[in-house]
């Protein structure tokens, strides 16, 4: 009794943590991962196959959801974070009581860290995001006396995944997406996107510096510390290497997330459509 007890909390804390997002985007969360939590073995997933999710339907955005931690509890992770806030805001709250795994998203630590940055909060985000109202609510269920301002960013996710990051077009789109907020004179700018950390250096520089940036990335991570530690979950071992897979193309995905990774990393292919196989790429 003692001994399988023993060796089934061994397996549980050894096991993965799931991340998924629509591409590229949850590499900002990836990225906290290995910096918060060192120990932890990771399996990364991009429905690439799909994106960009910002501008799907709620169903369809339940479906993607669905299959996506279908194939994580078949992968046996210990619990899935939900690097991608069109997924987060529009399908969190449905998928969580139709998996027994732990599911954390990236609104309400998001919401909650810009509370604690300002009282006049402008959020970036995809359009489905935006639509959704979702930062707007979590923020008021905080505090209802701060200011929100919402923003759809269209073309922020096809450029970053183009890795179009550095083409002055993208400053042009940047800035026309930064007016309005600016006009309201935020005191915080909130990436309502996983993706658009990934603009930093960009949006930094046609912000005023008086302006905080709230990435959720770091958040949702120290959610995901103090879930463990509750359940008991943490992993005191060597991590495993991180596991990549995507829907789309694997190349495409190693060419644009090296500039990240620092590596070229191996990415799996899987397939939903014929009932979760997977490949390997030379
Ligand atoms: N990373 C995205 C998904 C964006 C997209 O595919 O449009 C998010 O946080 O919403």
């Amino acid at each position: 009794m003692f001994l399988s007890s023993s060796f089934e909390d061994n397996f549980n804390q050894r096991a993965p943590i799931g991340i998924f997002d629509s591409g590229v985007g949850g590499l900002t969360v990836l990225r906290q991962v290995y910096r918060q939590l060192p120990n932890e073995s990771i399996i990364y997933f991009g429905d690439t196959a799909r994106l960009p999710y910002g501008i799907r339907s709620q169903a369809e955005i339940l479906q993607f959801v669905g299959e996506i931690l279908t194939w994580m509890e078949q992968q046996r992770v210990k619990l899935v974070i939900m690097a991608c806030n069109t997924s987060s805001a529009l399908a969190l709250e449905k998928v969580r009581v139709e998996f027994s795994v732990p599911i954390l998203g990236t609104i309400l630590p998001g919401a909650k860290a810009a509370v604690a940055c300002g009282k006049r909060i402008g959020v970036i985000a995809t359009p489905a995001t935006a639509k959704s109202n979702a930062f707007r609510h979590a923020i008021h269920e905080i505090d209802p006396n701060v200011q929100v301002w919402q923003v759809g960013c269209p073309e922020f996710v096809p450029l970053i995944e183009q890795n179009r990051i550095h083409d002055p077009y993208t400053a042009e789109v940047a800035r026309s997406y930064l007016e309005p907020l600016l006009e309201q004179d935020i005191d915080t700018l909130v990436y309502g996107c996983t993706h658009y950390p990934h603009l930093a250096p960009v949006l930094r520089s046609l912000l005023p510096n008086g302006v905080k940036l709230v990435d959720p990335a770091v958040h949702v991570v120290v959610a995901c510390a103090q879930e463990l530690d509750l359940l008991g979950l943490k992993n005191t071992h060597s991590p495993t290497p991180t596991r990549f897979a995507v829907s789309g193309c694997p190349q495409q995905f190693a060419s644009t997330s090296v500039q990240w990774l620092g590596c070229v990393p191996k990415v799996e292919v899987v397939d939903f459509a014929s009932a979760v196989s997977h490949l390997w790429c030379d």
